[in-house]
């Protein structure tokens, strides 16, 4: 005897099977079929497992009965009443048992609410696909997030905001906010970056690009014609970047179309995608201090060299700069999140904060869920990762042991082993938060400065460079009245305070704030100590904790010399359904970089949940190419 229907309703959003051949569908159920075939059939993957495994059940074969229908908003099963409860129980639709929580289906759930993350999700949500974003700490952002101590209001990460203006298609953080609804008030800084360098260099970085271009011939007018020469070529990759509406590489309908459009500046981009700055500079500059400069100059992109900077990275913020110029958010960096966040809930979307994903559930090969500390199972048609990619897959070490992450399994990916031969995570780095006396500061000091003072050959070592933000140069509300904020921060590894008691943990954090403060003392403001209101300095093993990346990383840095950006991967990856976002994805580091990846990966989701166009056959063609060029990297 048949129950009356149990009628479960199927997501509206993005679901593929809306096509009139798929609508009053009638799958039979046959008492001698252990399950049926529902291959044929457009339904989202989580309802095909989800049913497939109920009828493959014991309680259900051995009722003999049974019938399923599924049109366009619902999936209905007739199965005798006594077997209704184990269904509704099997499927977790409302009411069921706690550890499924699967009475919402979500398009996208992404792991991470970082700037890729919530780019990623909103550009998603915007285009009608329901997202659920997971963020293990208390606020979004990640590394661009905030904290608050005594009246200040801390940037976590440094404050020198790209692609913040309202200019051109570069400006991605304001196209991300605007998608939402959200337009932040901004401070424009007059100087991106103020050098002190070795020698006595002292350049500051104008916002005018004629006003830097001469402060750098003052000091090499030898070089005045390869100073030109180089950053004009700079400019000549800009333009083409910002002449192009930028969405996913991986998607080859956008692709050609740009190609189409545009193919000057696609193929000027093509060219310089495997070069890196450092070569390009060689060819116009021969002076080497001013080469060292240049290395200075990409460091503060890459945490590299020129040699190891991608060309068109470089190019990217060596010119933005002065096209938008930087920009500063009134109230903090961590109103970018912030507003991120509020927009995706807007949407109609979500976020959820102490949500730590301990597990990808991987089934059949395809990515169908995640499982927090809680033990709280979620389920979505594709899971986006804005993990660093070696939390997400665990890493190969020299010996190619395994340690997994959020991927379970016995294999990292062939994929991720090559990205992983050719990256390695950079250093992480100790940062000290400092509440100042105004009056240590000279007038008209900058807000932004990088210190190295005697020896070019220490830019890269650990505690070599010094970066100092004062953002309330710009915005004094983040202080108190009379008070200054003083980020400083530089590079450092992880293994350098491991191993050691909190005792001497906490003397070494003492003896390294104190060596820094004492370079700051020397070079900059004399009597910076004195002035000291507040101070709390933060290591690798804080930035592990509170960013959940693998040793604290920045991010991820090419194991030798690069050939740009080749090797670089972009949002898929070798497990389906399961993607990518963040700073181990093209373009690399950086607030707007990863913005860009989130960009581009909403992109290639929404293509694959059928909110965008796409083409099965050249999609496949054209990622089995991508993949090869990364294997020449
Ligand atoms: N230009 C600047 O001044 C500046 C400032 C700050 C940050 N940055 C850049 O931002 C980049 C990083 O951005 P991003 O978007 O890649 O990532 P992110 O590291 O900033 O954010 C990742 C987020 O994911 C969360 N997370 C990680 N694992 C999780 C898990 N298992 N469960 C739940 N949540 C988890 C973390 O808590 C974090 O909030 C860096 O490369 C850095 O260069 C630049
Ligand atoms: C695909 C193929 C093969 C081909 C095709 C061709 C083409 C079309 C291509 C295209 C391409 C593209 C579009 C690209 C793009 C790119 C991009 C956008 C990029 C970007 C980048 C960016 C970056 C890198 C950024 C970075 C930044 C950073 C890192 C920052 C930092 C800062 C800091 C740290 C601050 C400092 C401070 C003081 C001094 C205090």
């Amino acid at each position: 005897m048949l129950n009356s229907p149990l009628i479960i309703s199927v997501p509206e959003h993005g679901c593929s099977f809306k096509s009139p051949s798929y609508t009053s569908q009638i799958l039979s159920y046959h008492p001698t079929i252990q399950s049926p075939n529902f291959n044929s059939h457009n339904l989202p993957f989580f309802w095909k497992r989800k049913i497939q495994s109920f009828f493959a059940s014991d309680s259900l074969k051995a009722s003999r009965s049974g019938e399923l229908r599924a049109n366009s908003r619902k999936v209905e099963l007739r199965v005798s009443s006594k077997l209704a409860p184990n269904f509704e129980r099997a499927v977790g639709v409302e009411g069921a048992g706690k550890l499924v929580d699967s009475s919402k289906e979500f398009d996208a759930i992404v792991i991470g609410s970082g700037i890729g993350g919530l780019v990623a999700a909103t550009q998603l949500a915007v285009k009608g696909a329901k997202v659920l974003v997971l963020e293990k700490y208390v606020i979004p952002g990640g590394s661009s997030g905030f904290y608050q101590r005594d009246g200040y209001t801390f940037d976590v990460g440094s404050s020198v905001m790209f692609g913040f203006s309202d200019k051109g298609n570069l400006n991605l953080i304001t196209q991300a906010l605007a998608a939402v609804g959200c337009q932040m008030q901004v401070i424009p800084d007059p100087t991106t970056v103020h050098f002190h360098l070795p020698n006595n260099l002292s350049v500051r970085v104008h916002r005018e690009y004629d006003k830097f271009i001469e402060e750098l011939v003052s000091y090499f007018p030898h070089e005045k014609e390869g100073i030109i020469k180089f950053y004009s070529e700079c400019w000549k990759i800009f333009n083409s970047l910002n002449s192009l509406e930028l969405k996913s590489l991986e998607e080859p309908l956008y692709l050609f179309g740009q190609f189409f459009q545009k193919p000057l500046e696609c193929l000027t981009l093509a060219y310089y995608l495997p070069q890196n700055a450092g070569d390009i500079a060689r060819k116009y500059i021969q002076d080497p201090q001013l080469l060292s400069f240049i290395d200075a100059e990409c460091f503060i992109v890459s945490t590299v060299n020129a040699l190891q900077t991608p060309m068109i990275n470089a190019s990217m913020v060596l010119c933005d700069r002065h096209f938008g110029g930087i920009n500063y958010p009134v109230g903090g960096v961590g109103g970018i999140a912030k507003s991120l966040a509020e927009g995706l809930v807007k949407q109609g979307s979500e976020i959820r904060y102490k949500a730590n994903v301990t597990d990808i559930i991987v089934e059949q090969g395809q990515a169908v869920g995640v499982r927090l500390s809680d033990g709280k199972e979620l389920f979505a048609k594709t899971i986006i990762s804005n993990a660093t990619r070696w939390d997400t897959f665990g890493w190969c070490s020299s010996e190619f042991a395994r340690h997994r992450k959020l991927l379970k399994g016995d294999a990292i990916p062939k994929e991720e082993q090559n990205f992983q031969k050719v990256y390695v995570k950079a250093p992480s780095f100790l940062s000290i938060h400092m509440g100042v006396k105004a009056e240590v500061l000279p007038p008209d000091t900058d807000c932004h400065h990088f210190v190295l003072e005697s020896d070019w050959a220490r830019l890269e070592e650990p505690y070599g460079s010094i970066f100092l933000s004062i953002p309330t140069v710009l915005d004094s509300s983040l202080a108190p009245e009379g008070r200054h904020i003083l980020h400083i921060f530089t590079t450092s590894s992880l293994e350098y305070w491991e191993g050691i008691s909190r005792t001497e943990y906490e003397s070494k954090k003492q003896l390294v704030a104190d060596q820094i403060i004492s370079r700051l003392e020397n070079k900059l403001f004399p009597g910076l100590r004195a002035s000291i209101d507040f101070m709390e300095v933060g290591t690798p093993k804080t930035h592990r904790r509170y960013l959940a990346r693998d040793k604290g990383t920045y991010g991820p840095m090419p194991r030798s010399i690069p050939k740009g950006l080749l090797g670089m991967p972009f949002n898929t990856t070798g497990v389906d359904g399961l993607y990518c976002v963040g700073d181990s994805c093209f373009p690399g580091q950086g607030v707007i970089a990863v913005a860009f990846s989130g960009v581009m990966c909403a992109h290639r989701v929404a293509a694959d949940i059928g909110l965008e166009n796409k083409s099965a056959t050249l999609d496949a063609m054209h990622l089995r190419l991508l993949a090869w060029f990364r294997t020449l990297a």
